[in-house]
């Protein structure tokens, strides 16, 4: 049987090594790879992503939408991993446990946007608890986001691990304090939000693992809702996934838990935690991933076996390239 192809562009990239080194070993596809001296050169990527069956596009934005622009095989199908097309006009939004009809969504589509890092927590919470009306559309979210310095790709990679003058310093610092991050407009989106979240998103000096922090003022919301409810509306969302696993509700006072961004790196999960405080009618929404897993490349190569009809018993791992 012939296997379905897939090229890489960006392939030497974060994300795309990433991506490579989950697909290597693998028999039931065969990868495209670039000569690595031509790998910027446009008519040599032409002809690759006009060979392939998916095109993984693994580019900024500027990029990316240009290497749409040389798609003109019409039986090649595309997988961005930039943010150039999550709301744009024609494309499925790869968020695989989005709700139901998600995933068969992305099996059909030619175009497949993959989600960012940390709209993957954000909607992950918000989106199962508005579509279970206990939060309301109009609900004023506020999304904390704190980052591996991997999710800044190459350039933020080299600063931090660089040396002398070149080594940034701090180790952790908070940005989009503009408030224009280009994340909001799928969170706002795919939570079925009313009005942009307030996103504030750090970063610090490690290398990978992302946690997403969203409060919750419960005796805010229009109607009493407590958090155990909130809890019960997640883990019934994701019951059935894999790849998501929705923790015991914890409530004030029975520890002092703490929570490592790190502790999923390398594979493809995301774990969900509500934590309580039933006393001040307070809640806290957390989201614990990999953002170069769950949150980008573990994430994208779960989409592609869903466009190619390949998924089974993978996992989505990385052991290295
Ligand atoms: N890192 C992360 O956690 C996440 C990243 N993404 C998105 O994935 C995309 C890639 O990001 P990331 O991998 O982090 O970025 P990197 O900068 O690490 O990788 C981008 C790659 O594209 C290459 N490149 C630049 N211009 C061209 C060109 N004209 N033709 C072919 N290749 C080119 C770069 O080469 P060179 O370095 O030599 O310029 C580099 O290898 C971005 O859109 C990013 O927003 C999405 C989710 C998470
Ligand atoms: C730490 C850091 O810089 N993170 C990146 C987001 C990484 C990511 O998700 O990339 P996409 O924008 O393609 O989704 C940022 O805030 O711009």
């Amino acid at each position: 049987m012939r296997k379905p192809k897939v090229f890489i562009d960006g392939e030497a990239g974060t994300t795309g090594l990433q991506i490579r080194g989950r697909l290597l070993g693998r028999t039931d596809l065969e990868l495209l790879s670039i000569d690595p001296a031509k790998r910027k050169d446009e008519a040599e990527r032409k002809r690759l992503l006009n060979a392939a069956d998916v095109a993984v596009l693994c580019l900024h934005d500027d990029v990316a939408k240009a290497a749409v622009g040389l798609v003109e095989n019409p039986g090649t199908r595309v997988l961005d991993a930039s943010s150039a097309h999550r709301v744009a006009e024609g494309w499925v939004y790869g968020f695989p446990e989005l709700g139901p009809g998600q995933a068969e969504q992305i099996r059909r589509a030619r175009f497949v946007s993959n989600p960012g890092c940390y709209p993957t927590g954000a909607i992950g919470l918000l989106r199962p608890l508005v579509d279970a009306g206990l939060l309301p559309e109009a609900f004023p979210a506020s999304v904390q986001g704190t980052s591996g310095y991997s999710g800044g790709g190459r350039q933020l990679i080299e600063a931090m691990e660089g040396r002398g003058e070149h080594r940034l310093a701090g180790d952790y610092r908070a940005y989009g304090l503009e408030l224009t991050h280009k994340h909001v407009p799928e969170m706002t989106r795919y939570s079925r939000l009313a009005r942009p979240p307030i996103f504030t998103p750090a970063v610090g000096r490690f290398a990978q693992g992302m946690l997403i922090v969203i409060p919750v003022h419960l005796w805010a919301l229009p109607r009493p809702v407590t958090a155990a409810e909130l809890h019960a509306a997640l883990a019934e969302h994701y019951r059935a996934q894999r790849f998501v696993t929705v923790m015991p509700l914890e409530t004030y006072g029975a520890h002092n838990p703490v929570l490592d961004p790190q502790a999923l790196n390398g594979t493809n999960r995301m774990e969900l935690f509500v934590y309580a405080n039933p006393e001040r009618e307070q809640a806290l929404l957390i989201a614990r991933f990999d953002n170069l897993g769950k949150g980008a490349s573990g994430a994208a190569v779960q989409n592609l076996d869903l466009m190619l009809g390949l998924e089974g018993a993978h996992t989505y791992e990385y052991h290295g390239d």
